[in-house]
């Protein structure tokens, strides 16, 4: 079985941004990012609605970096360093050398190759660094723009589950896509 260790918190660097810890002084950053239904549209989680929910998704998050069970990064630019999205592995399958990445993007930032240039290097640290043998990421078919996200960065459209999850009320269908090591080594 795979062993993750996240201590020391792996700082990633890419040519436009760093890839960062989340501290507790990101909590408005946060709070901005997962209260808005548009960003939210495609992720099928709860709204965060106030600062104490925020702080609580930040303890959350180092509560598990700590314990090795899920890593996430905070986006920032290398200009300024409040955050502008996230990215990490949130669901492990260490049994399978397998984790899924996910992410999220502040709207004024869209379209500008950020996460695209993000993933690549979350990718590189999942084989390289981690040691997955294979990365999925699972979206809702109408997310096009994470469809456009993971295709450029070699992804595989595996499957398409018909009402797959049930969130708020209603199921979604979804969409895996997948990355194995040996086609990563390819590029
Ligand atoms: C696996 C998962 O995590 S699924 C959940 C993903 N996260 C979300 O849905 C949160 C809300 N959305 C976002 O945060 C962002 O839109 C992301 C993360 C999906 C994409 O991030 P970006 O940095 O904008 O992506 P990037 O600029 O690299 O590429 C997006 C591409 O989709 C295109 N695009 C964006 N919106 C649309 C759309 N509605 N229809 C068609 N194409 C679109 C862009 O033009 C760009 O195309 P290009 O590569 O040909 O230039």
């Amino acid at each position: 079985m795979l062993e993750f260790n996240f201590t020391p918190f792996p700082n990633l660097e890419t040519h436009r941004l760093n890839l960062r810890r989340l501290t507790s002084t990101d909590v408005n950053e946060v709070l901005a990012l997962r209260s808005n239904p548009e960003i939210m549209k495609f992720i099928p989680r709860p709204l965060i609605t106030n600062q104490e929910e925020a702080l609580e998704f930040i303890i959350t998050m180092d509560t598990t970096i700590d314990s090795n069970t899920v890593i996430n990064w905070a986006i920032t630019t290398k200009e300024n360093d409040k955050v502008i999205g996230m990215i990490g592995y949130y669901r492990m399958k260490p049994e399978n050398y397998r984790a899924e990445v996910g992410y999220l993007l502040a709207t004024e930032h869209h379209g500008k190759g950020i996460i695209s240039e993000a993933l690549q290097r979350v990718v590189k640290f999942g084989f390289e660094e981690m040691g997955l043998n294979s990365i999925e990421a699972v979206i809702d078919p109408e997310n096009i723009a994470s469809e456009k996200v993971l295709l450029k960065t070699n992804f595989e459209k595996e499957a398409y589950f018909k009402e797959y999850q049930f969130f708020d009320g209603i199921f979604f269908d979804s969409v895996f896509y997948s990355l194995l090591k040996k086609n990563f080594e390819k590029y």
